[in-house]
């Protein structure tokens, strides 16, 4: 079985193996004419290898192992040779504060232990000392009459969500871990065996024929032939001309694959959904409110170049947006949008977020980001002075959707790629209207702006098709200012796994 979570702290330990490689290139380079050249070549990248693949994984506290059995020093929990904790304690031990890891990392065990040792118990290592009074001491059933015997009926798993509110205790849901746990046999919307998401799922769409593709010419041909003429001898008669695709179809661009729907929606159908009094617009800043509006700055070095994000803290010409839950998700209109998404794609619409609805002002757009959220993102690299060399790691994180706090996000790893929905894998966005001047959607890697129409959709990957974990660094793409008029549009945004369920529990950030 496929194992994510492994396959992340792979990525972060491949980039310091590709500090290894960098630096062994420009030492082989700089020594190689030198008599003492290759000694030292060889001393200095052996002690570069140690420091960024060991002592700077220990310091981020995100790599812990690198292969099964395979370690860089973790941390032994039997170190402590006066307590022993048993697996029973081990198992119902938990963190009850977000920040416990982070702050046991600061040294609070040490400094706190009144609160710490008990309340962060699985972060210090005293689990011995975490009974089930102080587990649950502010987790407890709203309705304690009731709630027992609703989650005996198995409305945890039926009525999740106002399960999730009132009756915490009953249904095992005070703790994330606990909630949110992943099923080992999840199934995912695109298939893992092989990783192909540009086959799976953009081949598919140009080859499927329900998607309403004829033989053009020859099919007016057919017309006018007599009545009667059997539906054989009438198929005949089709040729492969010229494809014709419903909703218009047709590549952008190849690699990556980036699809239009030139009509998509109807107009009927836009204004149906449009209109409905559920969309109440809020200035788009929640989530990653420091976080969610990089730029790009390069930073030079004598030798490597590297790309950071630095903060933009100009919110004031963001976007609005609303959520479309409740009712909104219930309507005729958004069922009709999002069962054609689904006849498109072929993943079920449990994957899929709930529609964001966006609205664009005069001077307002939505800065270069990627829709892939990954939380952290760890810059990390060397900068060369001479022969003395400063390894750095920086924390940035990506915008909008599950997290919100980016200290949570370092200490927990909690990164959708690491949550029951899976990373988000495709981004599907719906033009709700014309805009008279302004609004594209640019993907200034790809050199590509897409202009605004009602009705009309396009489709993305966020993620390279061989490996559904990872961002593609391609599709990062920016709402140009809107010059004239409004805009409006729509996300759908669609995960490796099921959301909808795992939004529900609280389990999506
Ligand atoms: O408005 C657009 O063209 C794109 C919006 C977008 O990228 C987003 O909401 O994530
Ligand atoms: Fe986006």
């Amino acid at each position: 079985m496929f194992n994510k979570n492994h396959n992340s702290k792979e990525e972060i330990f491949k980039s310091k193996k590709d500090n290894c490689s960098i630096s062994f290139l420009f030492f082989l380079k700089v020594f190689k004419k030198m008599t003492f050249g290759r000694f030292f070549y060889i001393i200095i990248t052996l002690l570069f290898c140690v420091w960024s693949v060991c002592v700077t994984s220990n310091s981020e506290n995100v790599v812990e192992t690198k292969k099964d059995g395979e370690t860089c020093d973790v941390k032994d929990d039997s170190t402590n040779p006066t307590v022993t904790t048993t697996t029973e304690q081990k198992d119902k031990c938990r963190n009850l504060h977000k920040d416990c890891a982070f702050w046991a990392s600061e040294g609070e065990c040490d400094n706190n232990p009144d609160y710490m040792k008990y309340r962060c118990a699985k972060a210090c290592n005293t689990c011995e000392l975490q009974t089930d009074e102080i587990r649950f001491e502010s987790c407890d059933d709203d309705l304690v009459d009731d709630c027992p015997l609703l989650a005996s009926k198995g409305d945890c798993d039926k009525n999740t969500h106002w399960m999730r509110l009132n009756c915490q205790k009953s249904c095992n849901f005070c703790f994330y871990e606990d909630r949110c746990r992943i099923h080992l046999k999840r199934t995912p919307g695109v298939s893992l065996e092989p990783m192909n998401l540009y086959g799976h799922v953009f081949d598919s769409i140009m080859s499927n024929e329900t998607l309403g593709f004829f033989f053009k010419k020859n099919a007016d041909k057919a017309k006018k032939k007599k009545k009667g003429s059997g539906s054989r001898r009438k198929k005949k008669n089709y040729k492969r001309i010229e494809c014709v695709y419903k909703y218009g179809i047709e590549y952008i661009t190849r690699n990556p694959p980036i699809l239009s729907f030139d009509r998509f929606l109807s107009e009927e159908l836009v204004d149906n959904f449009l209109n409905k009094p559920f969309h109440h617009f809020e200035r788009s800043a929640d989530a990653g409110e420091l976080l969610d509006n990089f730029t790009y700055a390069q930073i030079y070095s004598i030798y490597i170049t590297y790309t950071l994000y630095v903060i933009n803290n100009d919110n004031n010409n963001k976007s609005s947006q609303s959520w479309c839950e409740k009712d909104c998700d219930k309507d005729d209109a958004t069922d009709k949008i999002l069962s054609q998404m689904e006849e498109i794609v072929r993943i079920p619409r449990e994957n899929f977020e709930q529609l964001q609805v966006l609205q664009y002002e005069v001077g307002q757009y939505y800065n270069t980001h990627h829709d892939f959220i990954d939380g952290l993102y760890v810059v990390h690299g060397s900068l060369l002075f001479f022969v003395l060399f400063v390894d750095f790691t920086l924390f940035s994180s990506n915008d909008d959707g599950c997290q919100s706090n980016m200290m949570k996000q370092i200490n927990t790893n909690e990164v959708q790629w690491d949550m029951i929905c899976g990373p988000r894998i495709l981004t599907f966005f719906i033009y709700l209207n014309d805009v008279e001047e302004g609004g594209e959607t640019a993907f200034p890697h790809l050199s590509l702006s897409v202009k605004p129409k009602k009705g009309k959709a396009i489709l993305w990957p966020n993620v390279p098709s061989h490996d559904y974990f990872v961002r593609d660094d391609d599709t990062h793409h920016a709402a140009q200012p809107v010059l004239k008029g409004v805009k409006y549009g729509t996300n759908a945004w669609i995960h490796l796994y099921e959301f909808r369920d795992a939004w529900e529990r609280g389990c999506t950030g």
